[in-house]
């Protein structure tokens, strides 16, 4: 946490969710509707095809929705891609960038994703700019300047902190069951952190960055608690109501 953070818990649903997930939707809802939003703020980030519904059921509720990725350009000839003129018309508000799946599977550069954040803002959305570094980076002691090159690639310069969110998800805690030890996530966030400040000045003390990567109820208290964590980008148990508010229910411990 942050002295003077407001923290965010955030789902991504990535390529999961029909209609007949509504009823998680519906019961996210609920469950923040019944002072969770008292503690913390709330984002679900869901495929382009629910982004519409689920606006619908959120609306008048303190939960968010957002999409997963969008295109640097507004408008065009780009099949199959969406721009963030685009989700901000279906109802979202947010934006996940550069998430590792994304540079992984479409080769996704830091410039790529610097373009992306930028479209972000130019659709009225806020930006959540996804670092990380992999098991072989972590094993050779690279992480720090892996988190430099990928923050300094993809931040620009014109960020600001009511639209620009950062997550720092390693990319061997992805979907493993695997997390790095508190310390670990402090020395990242707190490398983060001074990166922010360096490139964009006092606003990156403002800036929320999140942690990504196996958070699940039982470990929340635990990775939500550490300085510099504003909050979680969270994968699969973001797909359960019962599992995502539990994660939410941590700052009513901390
Ligand atoms: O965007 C979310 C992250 O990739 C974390 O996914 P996970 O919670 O399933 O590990």
């Amino acid at each position: 946490m942050t002295p003077g953070i407001r923290p965010l818990v955030a789902g991504n649903w990535k390529m999961n969710g029909t209609e007949a997930s509504l009823g998680e939707i519906h019961g996210i809802r609920n469950g923040f509707m019944s002072g969770l939003d008292a503690e913390v703020d709330a984002l679900l980030c869901l495929p382009a095809t629910l982004i519409t519904r689920a606006a619908s059921i959120f609306s008048g509720s303190p939960v968010a929705v957002g999409g997963q990725d969008c295109h640097a350009k507004a408008s065009g000839a780009h099949t199959g891609d969406i721009a963030a003129e685009m989700l901000h018309d279906a109802g979202a508000r947010y934006v996940i960038v550069g998430h590792s799946e994304r540079r992984t599977d479409h080769g996704e550069k830091d410039s790529d994703v610097h373009g992306k954040a930028e479209a972000a803002w130019r659709g009225g959305l806020t930006a959540i700019i996804c670092v990380g570094e992999t098991d072989a980076e972590r094993r050779a002691n690279a992480t720090p300047d892996v988190l430099t090159r990928q923050i300094g690639g993809s931040l620009p310069r014109a960020a600001v902190a009511s639209t620009t969110v950062i997550a720092y998800e390693p990319v061997w805690a992805i979907g493993t069951g695997l997390t790095p030890t508190a310390e670990d996530v402090k020395r990242a966030h707190a490398h983060l952190r001074a990166e922010l400040v360096r490139l964009i000045g006092e606003e990156g003390n403002k800036v929320r960055i999140l942690y990504g990567g196996s958070v699940k109820p039982s470990n929340a208290v635990e990775l939500l608690g550490v300085e510099n964590v504003d909050g979680a980008l969270v994968g699969g148990a973001s797909l359960k109501a019962s599992d995502f508010l539990g994660i939410a229910e941590a700052y009513r411990k901390l």
